[in-house]
């Protein structure tokens, strides 16, 4: 129960306890001030019962003419105090929404957790895309509905007991094995012991409930996942003509929705198959139960429906965790899911080496006694010394696989498996991934990337995608079309790619495969331009091939290095 309250507490302090926050609590105390002013219409209500039957047995007219107005005056408040409490307690779920979001993508997005976690999350293991956006919704919804009605619902409970204690004064006298048993005010014990053996039975029976929607939620998530890979590499898949393997791919992860559904469903009816005869019964049984005074003339008509009315509150009230148990798993599982999701954010970024990193005062970018290896502890590179001086181009060159792409993430602080020391310049640096990567948005927006289009300045852009040799692109009428609609090629990616060196003018760079899709004349032209614009700039090239066009080229082959053996602490056994 507190492993499951835990991840719930730390959620929802992340909502509530923020700047701004004040006004979320604000929203929240006064939703459950509505929440009690309807519980006291309810109390009322119950005694209306009383005085409308009363006027009926009497066949009292005027008295009865008079109940029903009230009962509509009644109707009427409580319908408005309704009203208003879900109107804002949609507010406060947007509110609530937006702050658990903002920390999910800080949490995202620090460290660059999404690029540590990417593994996992190419395995299927991991849908961190549905975390943020469903899981927050789904945890605030749920969170708001159920707290607000848990809280209201032990108010209620107080005043519904009272009044069915005031109201039970006769006691149920019956006779076992032949002793007289005389229990007084039974009607008050009745509906605790009703709810409890109710609530044993709903809890075990719906206790595999919570794995099956955590399953459920999952299954969904990878789905979804497969889908949104297909298109975003829909061209791979459709030069290779492998429609059939991604639909075989489909087919399966819809095959494990479609299993846990059956599953999940036939679970809901086990459980339905005991709350739906006692959410009927409910209404009934506490007429049953006060038929005995009833009938021995100890109670009025009135009075039978009063106490019949008050003994269905508590009842009802006391039930609320049953009726409640589907959606309290859903909260319970949305929690777990996302409380797991921050704890991995927030280690994401741990290595288990010793990589230390400083700064250059004399604007080198510089490794020294560096040792790199994979997760698992093979060894990949190591490398005594490497230092890029300003205005130097340095080629990084070696057979594949043999760990150039590895040595870049290192200088970027996203490896962090190994030992030995990291120094960058102190001034701007760019790092060019080997894929090129245009962000959802305008032309402008993806040779800007990733400063505002606003702080550089169109003329500024035109003039970079006319360096690189986007004359096609470089016009004003260009800059706003969104790029995925561009129609670029390969090698007119890698230039726009470039096009961002002549627009950030780094300091320092390093770029990995910048023009493997682009001709030695081509290459030439574009490095060229680059060049004119940064002759002091340090610049590390990772290629297959010599670059040209930046100036003179030092190489660093690292078919040269020797791979090393890991500490023998560090190797992982395959056992
Ligand atoms: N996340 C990872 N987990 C395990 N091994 C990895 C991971 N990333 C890279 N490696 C391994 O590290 C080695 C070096 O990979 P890297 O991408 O650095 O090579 P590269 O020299 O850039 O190759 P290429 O020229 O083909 O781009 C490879 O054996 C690769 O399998």
């Amino acid at each position: 129960m507190l492993t499951s309250l835990a991840p719930i507490w730390r959620l929802t302090v992340q909502c509530a306890w923020r700047p701004g926050g004040r006004f979320g609590i604000a929203l929240f105390a006064t939703i459950f001030a509505l929440g009690l002013a309807g519980v006291h219409v309810t109390v009322r209500l119950i005694r209306w019962a009383n005085d409308f039957y009363t006027a009926l047995q009497k066949l009292d007219v005027p008295a009865a003419t008079q109940q029903i107005g009230v009962f509509f005056v009644l109707v009427a408040v409580s319908a408005a105090l309704n009203l208003s409490a879900a109107w804002l307690r949609k507010l406060l779920q947007i509110r609530w929404r937006q702050g658990l979001t903002d920390v999910v993508l800080d949490a995202w997005l620090s460290d660059k957790a999404y690029w540590h976690l990417r593994d996992r999350q190419e395995n299927g293991l991991d849908n961190p895309d549905q975390r943020i956006a469903d899981d927050c919704r789904i945890f605030v919804y749920r969170l708001t509905t159920e707290a607000l009605e848990l809280m209201t619902n032990l108010v209620a409970l107080v005043s519904y007991v009272a009044i069915l204690w005031s109201l039970s004064t006769f006691p149920l006298a019956f006779t076992l094995f032949g002793t007289e048993v005389s229990i007084a005010r039974y009607m008050v014990w009745a509906a605790p012991l009703y709810v409890a053996i109710s609530s044993g039975v709903t809890h075990w029976l719906g206790k595999p409930l919570i794995p099956l929607n955590v399953e459920q939620q999952k299954t969904e998530a990878d789905f979804r996942f497969a889908l949104a890979r297909l298109r975003e590499n829909g061209e791979a898949v459709a030069f290779a003509r492998g429609e059939p393997a991604e639909r075989r791919l489909f087919d399966l992860r819809f095959a494990a929705v479609a299993d846990n559904w059956h599953r999940l469903m036939n679970r809901e009816l086990v459980l339905g198959l005991f709350t739906r005869p006692y959410m009927q019964t409910v209404l009934r049984i506490p007429l049953f139960l006060a038929l005995p005074a009833f009938l021995a003339g100890r109670l009025t008509f009135g009075g039978l429906m009063q106490i019949a009315s008050a003994f269905q509150n508590v009842v009802t009230t006391l039930s609320w965790f049953i009726f409640s148990y589907r959606d309290l798993a859903e909260l319970v599982a949305t929690a777990r899911r996302l409380d797991g999701f921050l704890a991995d954010c927030g280690t994401a970024a741990r290595g288990e080496g010793g990589i230390v990193r400083t700064s250059d005062a004399s604007g080198r970018m510089a490794v020294r006694d560096l040792s790199l290896r994979a997760p698992d502890g093979r060894a990949i590179l190591t490398m005594e010394d490497l230092a890029v001086s300003s205005g130097e181009v340095v080629w990084l060159s070696g057979a594949s696989g043999r760990g150039k792409t590895t040595l870049a993430r290192t200088l970027a602080a996203l490896w962090m498996h190994g030992e030995g020391h990291v120094a960058l310049p102190a001034g701007p640096g760019l790092f060019l991934a080997q894929q090129s990567y245009l962000p959802l948005g305008s032309l402008a927006d993806a040779v800007t990337y990733p400063s505002h289009r606003d702080d550089i300045g169109d003329e500024a852009i035109l003039a970079a995608l006319a360096a690189v040799g986007l004359d096609r692109l470089a016009a004003p009428d260009r800059l706003d079309v969104a790029v995925a609609l561009s129609g670029l090629s390969g090698g007119e990616k890698q230039r726009l790619m470039l096009a961002r060196l002549v627009i950030h003018r780094p300091a320092w760079a390093v770029l990995d495969e910048p023009t493997s899709a682009l001709d030695r004349e081509a290459e030439a032209a574009v490095f060229a331009a680059v060049r004119a614009v940064l002759p002091a700039t340090a610049f590390l090239v990772i290629a297959h091939r010599p670059p040209q066009g930046l100036g003179p080229v030092r190489r660093v082959d690292l078919d040269a290095a020797k791979p090393v053996q890991p500490p023998a602490a560090l190797r992982i056994s395959a056992a």
